[in-house]
C-alpha cells in the first residue's frame, strides 16, 4: 500500500513540475515569437518605405552608376532590413527584462544599505563611459563589415550578369582572384567585429566585478561592522546578481551600436530628394491627340559639363513620326528622357497639347508616352507578364497581350515557345533572341496604348529576317500614333515623315533626298 501511495504522490508531483516546465517553456516561446513578429514587422516596414522611395527617385539616381550600385542597394533593402529586425529584437529582448532586474536588485540593496547602495552605484557611470568607448569602436569596425559585404554582394550583382564576356574572355581566372580579394577583406572585418563583440563583454564583467570588489571592502571596512553576516551576504549576493543585468544592457548597447551602420545606410536611402517634383496641382491627361513641342530646351547632366542640349526646337505633330539621327553620344536619348521627365531642362520647356509637361501629373504623362529603350529590358516571367507589365499588379487582358503580340510581329515565336504565352523567358528574357525581345518590347508599348511612341532603335545587327520583322512591327505602330524615332539603319530613317538631326544640341531638318543623296556625309551620324 504504502509504495503504491509513493508512486501516486511521485507521479502528482512530477506532473505538476512538468505541468510548470511546460508553462514556461509555452511562455518563452510565445515571448520569442511575439518579440520576433514586432522586429520583423518593423523591418517590413522600413523595407517597403525604403523601397517606395528608391522607385521615387529620378533616373539620375540610377544612372552613371554599375551593376555594382544596384547590387549594394539590394543588399541594404534584404541584408541589412534583417539586420535591424535583430538589432530591434536584442534590444527589446534583453533590455526589458533586465532593466527589471536591475530595478529589483536596486531596491534590495537600498533596503539593506542606502549608503552601500550609493557608494556601489558610483560604479554606473564608469562603467557606462567603458561601454559608451568600445560601443564606438564596435559601430565604426560593423560599418567596415557592412561595406566590404555590400561591395562582395554588389561584385556579384555585376559579374553574374555578364558571365558572357567572364568566359569570352578567358576571365575566369581574374574574376576568382577579384572575388577572393573582396571575400578576403569581409572574412577580416567580419573577424574584426566577432573578436569585438567577444571582448567587450569580458572586459565589462572584469571592470565590473573589480570595482565592485574595491567597493565592497572599501564599504565594509568603512562601515566598521555596523551589520550583521546575513545582511553582508545579502548586499555582495545582490551586487553579484547585478553582474547580469549590467551585461546585458551593456550587450544591448552592442547590438545597437552594431546595427547602426545598417540603419544609417537603409536611411540614407530616404534622405536624398527627387530632383523631379509633381506639382501638386497636376493635371491628368485624358485623351492626348499627339502634339509633341520642344521648345528652346538646353539640358545637361551636371553642373561642370558641357550642356548636351542647347537652345532645342522641335515640333511634331499628331500621328507624325520623326527620325531622329545624330552622332553617337550627341544627346538623342537625352532628347526622349526629357519627354518622359526623367529629368526636367534647365531652360525651355516641353509641351504636350498644347501643356508644359512639368504641369501633368507623372503617371498620366508616362501613360501617354510610352518607350522603346535601345537595351531592351525584360523581367524574369512569362510573356503574358511581360506584355502586359501595365497591368502586371491587376488583370492582364489576353486578349489585348494577343493582339499588341501580333501587331509585333510576336505571335509566331511566342506561339512555338513550350508554354505559349505562359511561357517564363528567364531573367531579363534570356532565353528569346535579340530580335524576339526586340519585338516583345514593341508588343509591350503597343499593350501600354499611348499616343505617343519613342523607339530608341538597338545599335545590334539582327538577321535580315528579324530585322524585317522587327521593321515591319515599326511600321504598323507609326500608321496611327504619333512617333519619335532614334534611328541608326536607313531603311528606318527612310520609314519617317521627317528626318531632324542632331548636332551640338541643335536640331536641323534633312531631307530624304539629301540623305540619299549624300549618304555618305551623314553616315557618321547613324
Ligand atoms: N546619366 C548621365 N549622366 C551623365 N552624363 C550622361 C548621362 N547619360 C548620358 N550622358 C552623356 O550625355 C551625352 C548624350 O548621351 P545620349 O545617351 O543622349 O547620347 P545618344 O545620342 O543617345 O548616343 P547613342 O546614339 O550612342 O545612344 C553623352 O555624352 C553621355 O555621355
Amino acid at each position: 500500500m504504502m509504495p503504491l501511495m509513493k508512486l501516486g504522490s511521485l507521479v502528482r508531483e512530477g506532473s505538476a513540475i512538468a505541468a510548470l516546465v511546460l508553462i514556461r517553456l509555452m511562455a518563452n516561446y510565445w515571448q520569442q515569437a511575439f518579440l520576433w513578429e514586432a522586429a520583423l514587422n518593423a523591418s517590413y516596414e522600413i523595407r517597403v518605405d525604403v523601397f517606395e522611395r528608391v522607385l521615387q527617385r529620378e533616373l539620375g539616381f540610377f544612372e552613371g552608376t554599375s551593376g555594382a550600385f544596384s547590387g549594394d542597394i539590394s543588399y541594404r533593402i534584404t541584408a541589412e532590413a534583417s539586420d535591424i529586425a535583430d538589432t530591434i529584437y536584442a534590444l527589446i529582448y534583453t533590455i526589458v527584462p533586465y532593466t527589471l532586474q536591475l530595478f529589483a536588485m536596486s531596491f534590495q540593496m537600498v533596503a539593506i544599505s542606502p549608503v552601500l547602495y550609493l557608494i556601489t552605484s558610483l560604479v554606473i557611470p564608469c562603467m557606462c563611459l567603458v561601454i559608451a568607448y568600445l560601443g564606438e569602436k564596435l559601430r565604426k569596425i560593423s560599418k567596415k563589415a557592412h561595406h566590404t559585404v555590400a561591395k562582395l554582394s554588389s561584385y556579384l550583382n555585376e559579374v553574374l550578369p555578364s558571365m558572357i564576356v567572364v568566359k569570352a574572355y578567358n576571365a575566369e581566372t581574374c574574376e576568382s582572384l577579384r572575388f577572393q580579394k573582396l571575400a578576403h577583406d569581409d572574412l577580416s572585418q567580419h573577424l574584426r567585429k566577432k573578436t569585438m563583440k567577444a571582448f567587450i563583454p569580458q572586459v565589462i564583467q572584469v571592470i565590473y566585478v573589480g570595482i565592485i570588489f574595491v567597493f565592497c571592502v572599501g564599504s565594509l571596512v568603512v562601515s566598521g561592522g555596523a551589520f550583521d553576516g546575513s545582511h553582508i551576504v545579502s548586499f555582495i549576493t545582490s551586487v553579484f546578481l547585478l553582474i547580469a543585468p549590467v551585461q546585458g544592457v551593456g550587450k544591448a548597447y552592442n547590438e545597437l551600436k552594431q546595427g547602426e551602420p545598417a540603419i544609417e545606410r537603409l536611411f540614407n536611402l530616404t534622405s536624398l530628394q527627387s530632383q523631379v517634383f509633381e506639382k501638386p496641382d497636376a493635371i491628368t491627361l485624358n485623351n492626348v491627340k499627339g502634339d509633341v513641342k520642344f521648345c528652346d530646351v538646353s539640358f545637361q547632366y551636371g553642373d561642370k559639363v558641357t550642356p548636351v542640349l542647347n537652345g532645342l526646337n522641335l515640333h511634331i505633330k499628331p500621328g507624325e513620326t520623326i527620325a531622329l539621327i545624330g552622332p553617337s553620344g550627341g544627346g538623342k536619348t537625352t532628347i526622349a528622357k526629357l519627354l518622359l521627365r526623367f529629368y526636367d531642362p534647365i531652360c525651355g520647356q516641353i509641351l504636350i497639347d498644347n501643356q508644359d509637361i512639368q504641369d501633368i501629373r507623372l503617371e498620366s504623362l508616362r501613360r501617354h508616352v510610352a518607350l522603346v529603350p535601345q537595351d531592351i529590358m525584360l523581367f524574369s516571367g512569362t510573356v503574358a507578364e511581360n506584355i502586359g507589365y501595365r497591368d502586371l499588379m491587376g488583370e492582364i487582358n489576353m486578349e489585348e497581350v494577343e493582339h499588341a503580340a501580333r501587331v509585333a510581329n510576336a505571335d509566331e515565336f511566342i506561339k512555338k515557345l513550350t508554354q505559349g504565352y505562359q511561357t517564363n523567358i528567364g531573367p531579363r528574357g534570356s532565353i528569346l533572341s535579340g530580335g524576339q525581345k526586340q519585338r516583345l518590347a514593341i508588343a509591350r508599348t503597343i499593350y501600354q496604348n499611348s499616343s505617343i511612341l519613342i523607339l530608341d532603335e538597338a545599335t545590334s545587327a539582327l538577321d535580315s529576317r528579324s530585322e524585317l520583322l522587327v521593321r515591319q512591327a515599326v511600321k504598323r505602330l507609326m500608321d496611327n500614333h504619333t512617333v519619335l524615332i532614334i534611328a541608326h539603319r536607313l531603311e528606318t530613317i527612310l520609314m519617317a515623315d521627317r528626318i531632324v538631326s542632331l548636332d551640338g544640341g541643335k536640331l536641323k531638318e534633312v531631307s530624304h533626298s539629301s540623305l540619299l543623296n549624300h549618304g555618305n556625309h551623314y553616315a557618321p551620324l547613324m
